[in-house]
């Protein structure tokens, strides 16, 4: 029943790869585009038609050097539903799961395309992220590479594209494929030959005229649709990958790109991969590159083997198309879904309309689930049994390499942490430097040194509104842009944390460090502006003093944004938590209210704001400083009401309240990103 996989093409080019770590070795490798039915590049021409000719060396189409045998048995998942009833009033309600795969089994070798197919909802991307080893919670049966369940080792050999593209939107096609080669390639490469292999991906996939295009997003326009799946599956392909795993990687294209894609995936697979694929409603030309299919309905297998051989099973079950010519993926999609292919289109109509519709549906499919179990499913799994003793009397082919503790990371800590570092400053150049931003801040900066214009002593209760205010405002604008940060970037930070490319600790300081230059240039820029203008003390020292306890506060107020943001991982829940705290903070900063109640008023110590604010007048005002308090009066400034409320006898402790906040905060914040994420 199984098809063996379609041997190597004999266009082949014998190339060798000078990596350091792979000890010169020869392989075979198909040209990418000696296809000839791959089409023109949608980029504009046919790749290489105006670049120079890319050095072969790198090529991803060199022979894995790790084939997997990728064999599922019986593979089953079910989902707990979520339900309305509040289950503190139905403790007993027994919790409700959905059976989303069901006995699933099947193999897919080295050299082979595999094609998952089935209508929406029967359960293929669950499959393929089951298969990637990323499928959250149980998952019943067995699932093994070359004979291993899956390991940290097997991790760094599969490939897996999602269905949604997660890429930078304001990073350029070279620029995304280069920052991932020099996280992705062994540290015994240089950056130059991570740089050359990027290119190299770029030539193979036909990227070369977008190649300084931003990839764009949902906001910005950047290449389309098919040329940013293709940077998706570049991105896989760098680190040749023994398995590929690829969720609808043809969806919404036209047909010539799709065949164009699933053309490459195959030349992939024939280097010697392992490469799974779903897909949605291939044409007749597809189907026909696909060496095996799966065909999934409600979760369970219809069909399991040669994609060549499926006209034949199902004829041989008595169902055969009542037309000359039918795409087999019709075929077999009408088939998951209970038609008869040999109703007629207009027969098809009338028979939709029929109350017996649903049950006739439900029968074929059950008769075709039995059939399966009958006919194909003993076959195959003697199939995988025989292929796991080959394995046990041939060790050499269990491929030990798997077992090998390969738990490393791939480059240093430091290179890692200047690339994440890099990468965040030119992704978020634009909204780090955005004029927006910086006119939000001078407008409120030169507004408010207008309305505080050359305040003096004589007004001091102005003057410490104006001090209040910088603790409030440098409290808050931080705080709303780092709640932000994760939420925004979670959906990367699992993709590339889940294929292993970095730590979690690198990624987060130059996520820390990356925000630090505008953090700190724009309130240095905002409090020298405002307190000239407003009339605070003329002395230098002083001003310094403002400035450092501002840039202190504004560290601290975006540890706490960073922590919100991680925690929750929601901006929504983050902004409103956020916008909650903030106004706490300024009720309790010891501006507004003096004499806050004994039991609320640890309150104060929790806020960031009100330690500021004591830093701020404590620095502004000496302890002998006067001010004039009405006829011809002079009164300490300190005996002030609304200063001398605040008790500025013990700043040291204000510091380091904030330096315990500082640390704290982004602690907190690298806790919950390490609880949420994959390791
Ligand atoms: N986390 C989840 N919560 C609720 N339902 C889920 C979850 N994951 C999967 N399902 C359900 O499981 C079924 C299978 O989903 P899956 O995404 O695997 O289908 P699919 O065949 O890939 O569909 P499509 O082709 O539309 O992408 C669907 O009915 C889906 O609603």
């Amino acid at each position: 029943m199984m098809q063996m996989p379609p041997q190597q093409e004999t266009n082949l080019a014998v190339v060798v790869i000078p990596s350091r770590n792979e000890n010169n070795v020869s392989v075979h490798a198909e040209p990418a585009f000696s296809s000839s039915n791959v089409s023109p590049s949608p980029c504009g021409s046919p790749p290489n038609a105006d670049e120079p000719p890319a050095p072969v060396k790198f090529s991803f189409l060199r022979r894995s050097l790790y084939p997997i045998t990728l064999k599922f048995e019986d593979v089953g998942y079910n989902i707990k539903l979520r339900t309305n009833r509040n289950s503190c009033c139905a403790p007993n309600e027994p919790k409700l799961t959905r059976n989303v795969l069901n006995g699933v089994t099947g193999m897919a070798r080295p050299g082979e395309l595999l094609a998952m197919l089935g209508p929406s909802g029967s359960g293929k991307t669950t499959l393929l992220t089951a298969l990637a080893g990323r499928l959250p919670g149980k998952v019943t049966g067995a699932i093994t590479y070359n004979g291993h369940p899956f390991s940290s080792s097997v991790k760094r050999k599969i490939g897996f594209v999602s269905q949604d593209d997660v890429l930078y939107p304001h990073l350029t096609v070279l620029e995304t494929l280069t920052y991932a080669a020099l996280l992705r390639l062994p540290k015994e490469l240089t950056r130059q030959e991570k740089a050359d292999q990027a290119e190299m991906i770029i030539s193979e996939l036909g990227l070369g005229r977008c190649r300084t295009n931003v990839v764009g997003g949902p906001l910005v326009r950047g290449v389309s649709g098919g040329e940013r799946k293709r940077v998706s599956i570049g991105l896989e392909l760098l680190v040749n990958p023994s398995l590929l795993l690829l969720d609808e990687p043809t969806s919404g294209l036209d047909s010539t790109t799709a065949q164009r894609i699933v053309a490459q995936l195959r030349a992939v697979a024939r280097g010697g991969r392992t490469v799974v694929t779903t897909i949605h409603q291939p044409s007749s030309r597809l189907y026909r590159m696909f060496d095996k299919v799966v065909v999934l309905t409600e979760g369970c297998l219809i069909y399991s083997g040669s994609a060549g051989l499926v006209m034949e099973y199902f004829g041989s079950l008595g169902y055969s198309p009542g037309f000359d010519f039918i795409n087999p993926a019709d075929f077999l999609l009408d088939l998951a879904n209970g038609i008869k292919p040999d109703l007629r289109h207009d027969d098809q109509q009338e028979f939709h309309n029929k109350l017996e519709y649903h049950d006739e549906q439900n029968s074929i499919k059950q008769s075709l689930i039995s059939s399966y179990k009958k006919n194909l499913y003993p076959a195959l799994k003697a199939e995988i049994q025989q292929h796991s003793l080959d394995q046990d009397t041939h060790p050499s082919r269990k491929m030990s390499s798997l077992r090998r503790d390969e738990s490393f990371w791939m480059t240093s800590w430091w290179e890692q942490f200047t690339v994440l570092l890099s990468r965040g400053l030119r992704e978020r150049k634009h909204e780090s430097y955005s004029g927006l931003r910086v006119f939000q801040v001078m407008s409120v900066s030169v507004l408010s040194g207008l309305l505080w214009w050359k305040s003096d002593t004589s007004h001091v209760q102005d003057q410490v509104g104006l001090l209040f205010f910088f603790s409030i405002f440098w409290g808050f604008f931080p705080l709303f842009n780092a709640v932000f940060a994760f939420p925004l970037e979670r959906p990367m930070l699992i993709k590339e944390r889940s294929s292993g490319m970095y730590r979690l600790s690198s990624y987060y300081f130059a996520r820390i460090a990356g925000d630090l230059p505008m953090e700190l240039v724009l309130p240095t820029i905002f409090v020298t502006v405002t307190y000239w203008m407003g009339g605070l003390k003329p002395s230098l020292g002083t001003f310094v003093l403002t400035l450092l306890i501002i840039l202190f506060n504004v560290l601290v107020s975006q540890g706490l944004g960073l922590a919100l943001g991680a925690v929750l991982m929601d901006a929504k829940q983050g902004t409103t938590l956020a916008s909650v705290t903030m106004l706490v903070f300024l009720l309790v900063g010891g501006y507004y209210i003096q004499h806050i109640p004994s039991f609320i008023a640890w309150l104060k110590y929790v806020s960031f704001s009100h330690y500021c604010y004591e830093l701020l007048v404590g620095v502004q005002y000496s302890v002998n400083e006067v001010y004039d308090c009405g006829a011809g009066r002079q009164c300490r400034v300190m005996d002030f009401p609304a200063i001398s409320c605040l008790g500025l006898d013990n700043l040291l402790r204000d510091v380091a309240a904030l330096a315990v906040m500082l640390v704290g905060y982004r602690l907190l914040a690298y806790m919950a990103l390490r609880v949420g994420q994959p390791h």
